[in-house]
């Protein structure tokens, strides 16, 4: 592949065919490479909300144009939708309403469905440009997919619900869809999914890591697709390899198993490796005396004290005590964010303190260094804190809290400003900066 790179060159990889390795020191928050969407879809949820060719939201009080063909699509403008419209809209639009009717009508599941509509997109943008070249020597972007390595066939029944109008060679087709799944990126703003996408030079390009050094983020524009940029997470030295997550690595126990199925690979990462010598995960106890007394050990283990230090711990996974381990079932996290979401928007600021602590525990014990959703807790237990203390009786406490506040509004800002600023307006970068302006109006 004969693309320029600026900082990153491919080399053999044992058994992922090729890997990306940097040629240059890259240092957080640097963008390793841009990518604009090939195709992208929106989800069901967010169909209407979003324009479909940017996706971004319509600024407030004003109402996205409806394409007068289908009825089905929206856009910002004439601008965003003469783009779409010669991108792929016009092989699209006849079709697309039978086609939305069929997948109802065969209880085609949402993901399914979601799969059969980007898939009908990536048709209609491609139906009339054959790819330049099938050999892996192209920049061509279909060229470049074409050239991915294959995951699973095509159902018939995902092959009968194209619209015929899309199809001009059964096996083209067939070869598009099998390096669909795995090749599949959500699209995300402010780290909440919106979309679907093929971004082809970065599937070709990166690897899957759960412990990774870079991590994409999608930006938006005016009358363009969206643009993902691989962003590094921490300082990378010369010949380190520049993963990205396929997954969140928070799966921990469902994420082999979707690894094999879905991407036909085994994850080697250290993370991997220490989980699978923990063995057997068990279930965390169900009584509350029990899960508070793992919170409270969790913490410990981690480093996790009411007031952080100024740098934040990096717990070992391979040390975790036999006890902790229920720590990682899956449902843990799941119970825990509820847990806190609850307590926070409720005002139970003392149980939201508690779970917002352990909760950081575990996000540090399970991602990376600099991983966004770090990022994006603290910001949240800053929010947490400052709410408590401007709607409490806090007397004798207030100081000690405002400097909490400080704490995790410091880390929070140095993470999330590596990650950078991502999808549509008013994200955390500017919750950050607000609730700083507040902090400094308090004191
Ligand atoms: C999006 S491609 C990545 C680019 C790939 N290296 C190539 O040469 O085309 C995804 C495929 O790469 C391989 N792969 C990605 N990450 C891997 C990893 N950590 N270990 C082994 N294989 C991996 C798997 O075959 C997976 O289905």
């Amino acid at each position: 592949m004969d693309v320029t790179l600026k900082n990153i060159k491919l080399v053999p990889h044992p058994t992922a065919r090729s890997q990306a390795i940097s040629t240059k020191k890259i240092s957080a928050g640097s963008v390793v490479v841009s990518v604009p969407a090939f195709t992208s879809a929106l989800l069901e949820a967010e169909k209407g909300q979003r324009c479909d060719t940017c996706f971004r939201l319509p600024p407030d009080g004003e109402k996205l144009k409806k394409c007068t063909g289908c009825a089905s699509y929206f856009y910002c403008d004439t601008r965003c939708q003469k783009v779409q419209w010669d991108l792929e809209h016009k092989r699209v639009c006849k079709s697309y309403s039978l086609m939305i009717s069929y997948l109802h009508g065969q209880q085609f599941s949402q993901h399914e469905r979601m799969d059969v509509i980007l898939l009908s997109h990536f048709l209609g943008r491609t139906l009339k440009t054959k790819p330049v070249s099938s050999a892996d020597n192209s920049h061509d972007p279909f060229s470049i997919f074409l050239s991915l390595l294959p995951g699973s066939h095509a159902s018939q029944r995902t092959l009968d619900s194209i619209p015929k109008s899309l199809i001009l060679d059964d096996s083209l087709v067939q070869d598009i869809y099998s390096r669909f799944g795995n090749n599949n990126f959500t699209i995300h703003s402010h780290l909440n999914s919106i979309g679907h996408g093929v971004f082809p030079l970065a599937s070709r390009l990166f690897n899957h890591s759960c412990i990774p050094n870079a991590a994409p983020r999608y930006v938006q524009g005016p009358a363009q697709p969206v643009l993902m940029e691989v962003v590094a997470l921490r300082d990378t030295d010369v010949g380190e390899e520049i993963c990205i997550p396929y997954l969140d690595p928070a799966l921990t126990q469902s994420r082999s198993q979707i690894f094999q199925y879905t991407y036909g690979f085994t994850c080697q990462c250290s993370s991997c490796r220490d989980i699978s010598q923990l063995g057997q995960i068990p279930k965390p106890p169900d009584s509350s005396e029990t899960m508070s007394s793992l919170g409270d050990e969790l913490r410990e283990y981690v480093g996790v004290s009411d007031v952080l230090g100024a740098e934040l711990p990096t717990p070992s996974l391979s040390d975790l005590p036999l006890g902790l381990r229920c720590a990682l079932h899956e449902s843990y996290m799941e119970q825990l964010s509820e847990q806190f979401s609850k307590a926070s928007h409720e005002g139970d600021y003392i149980t939201a303190f508690g779970s917002g602590l352990i909760l950081l525990a575990l996000y540090l014990l399970i991602y990376p260094t600099n991983y966004p959703q770090i990022g994006l807790h603290l910001l949240e237990l800053a929010k947490t804190h400052w709410n408590a203390l401007i709607t409490m009786e806090t007397s004798g406490v207030g100081a000690e809290i405002r400097s909490q506040v400080r704490i995790f509004l410091s880390h929070a800002n140095r993470i999330l400003r590596i990650y950078g600023k991502e999808g549509d307006e008013h994200g955390p970068l500017d919750e950050l900066v607000k609730l700083d302006e507040l902090l400094s109006a308090d004191t």
